[in-house]
């Protein structure tokens, strides 16, 4: 390529040589909007919408008969979008089940395999997560009898974005009996090495779980090779499977039939489940860890969007995500470098996720002035502005015309219209 890298031409001709771009034109992008924001809400894609209106279909037209008939009969669909979803954390098809939400999963995989004995009791977590994994985890303690205080480990970050394998693994202790980690963290987007950290925890007998929200249909995974435990992920982010799609939990084949924590009647084998007995008998796969009735129209959307992922290939996906990321940060040094923003986000490829993560003190109000102008961000407190271009629905023209726009805001100074204070969903 001849033109300069911060020319509209060059992002063109990017976008020219992309062999995703056809995917663009399956979803439903708001109009004259730039949506960087997949990595919190996904966008709709005609193929969720299509298979939503499938099961819709099947409740119109068969009634209870849509559990075993239609399109995607409804009593198989958590067990039919597990298989579905194996290949992009490299699992067993019956090692992954579509269930729950984030936090429930992740209760369930604490309720039925953190079993602390004698001094090895501990958890050991890490201060960046997010929030809602660690309350979970507080409050698994306190089932216990246990106090958050002392036996809840939370690793520090050096440096308040990221943090340090080997920090990690110094603080695998004897008394841990637990892991709870994020496979990229929500703020910087860093990447943790999980198949060093699951091999590190096993050499010490410490099992270990991943909270997969954002590296799922982002990264890829090898859960299985890497001997991972357990790994829990929403499906709502670059997945797409629309808010409050239902979420996933991996259990890794080794520990397969230990009795559920939390029970419930559709974690039974299939086979005995109607037979009504007051004494289960779980699946013996993944499937056993779930528990009511599946939420099937929160989780319909999903069969639509994981057969563009599986079409698309999760490599390929990646490599086009770390292209964009690689391409937003060379514009943000040559076209913003006079205006007080940090990428805060790893730089190199095997460190680095999906999404850009810019410090600047006045985020907040740089991120309405943003949204104003229809480009949409995310803001996360206390300084930062986390931008993510979806390899299945952005260009590289829009990362282009976005770092414009940031320039024109601080040029003109656009963001002083606004306070400087988080709206009540950031
Ligand atoms: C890393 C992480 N874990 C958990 C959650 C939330 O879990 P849930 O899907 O149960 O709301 C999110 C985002 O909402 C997240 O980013
Ligand atoms: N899914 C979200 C939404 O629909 C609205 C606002 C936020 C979210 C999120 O998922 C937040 C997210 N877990 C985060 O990484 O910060």
């Amino acid at each position: 390529m001849t033109e300069p890298l911060d020319s509209l031409d060059y992002a063109k001709n990017l976008d020219k040589k992309d062999t995703l771009r056809h995917f663009r034109s399956e979803f439903y992008i708001p109009s004259n909007t730039i949506y960087l924001d997949g990595n919190s809400l996904g966008l709709l894609s005609k193929r969720a919408e299509h298979s939503l209106q499938e099961v819709l279909h099947s409740w119109k037209t068969l009634g209870i008969d849509g559990w075993t008939q239609g399109e995607h009969p409804w009593y198989y669909l958590s067990e039919t979008l597990g298989e579905m979803s194996a290949s992009l954390v490299g699992a067993e098809p019956n090692e992954v089940i579509v269930t729950g939400s984030t936090t429930t999963n992740l209760h369930q995989i604490l309720s039925t395999f953190y079993q602390p004995e004698g001094h090895k009791n501990k958890i050991l977590a890490d201060e960046l997560n997010f929030p809602s994994d660690i309350y979970a985890l507080k409050s698994q303690l306190q089932l216990h009898g246990l106090q958050p205080e002392t036996h809840l480990v939370q690793v520090k970050s050096r440096d308040g974005h990221t943090l340090h394998e080997d920090d990690i693994v110094s603080a695998m202790t004897e008394d841990i009996a637990f892991i709870v980690l994020p496979s990229v963290l929500y703020r910087s987007g860093q990447i943790l090495d999980m198949e060093y950290l699951t091999r590190e925890a096993h050499k010490r007998d410490i099992l270990i779980a991943f909270d997969l929200c954002h590296s799922i249909g982002a990264v890829p995974h090898c859960l299985s090779k890497w001997n991972v435990d357990f790994a829990f992920w929403c499906n709502y982010k670059h997945l797409n499977g629309g808010p409050g799609s239902v979420a996933s939990l991996y259990v890794n084949q080794k520990h397969f039939n230990t009795s559920p924590g939390l029970a419930g009647w559709f974690g039974s084998d299939k086979n005995k489940q109607f037979d009504m007995e007051h004494t289960m008998f779980p699946a013996s796969d993944a499937g056993a860890y779930q528990i009511g009735t599946p939420h099937l129209l929160s989780a319909a959307p999903l069969y639509g969007s994981l057969s563009m992922f599986n079409e698309a290939g999760i490599e390929n996906i990646r490599a086009k995500s770390l292209k964009m990321t690689e391409y937003f940060m060379e514009l943000i040094d040559k076209q913003l470098h006079f205006y007080d923003f940090q990428i805060a986000n790893p730089q190199v490829n095997e460190k680095r996720g999906a999404h850009i993560y810019l410090e600047h003190p006045e985020a907040a109000r740089i991120c309405k002035a943003l949204k104003a102008n229809h480009v949409i961000p995310d803001f996360r407190s206390p300084h930062g502005i986390r931008l993510a271009p979806v390899p299945l629905y952005n260009t590289y023209e829009e990362i282009w015309k976005t770092v414009q726009l940031l320039k024109r805001i601080m040029d003109e100074k656009l963001y002083k219209k606004f306070s400087n204070k988080r709206d009540v969903i950031a």
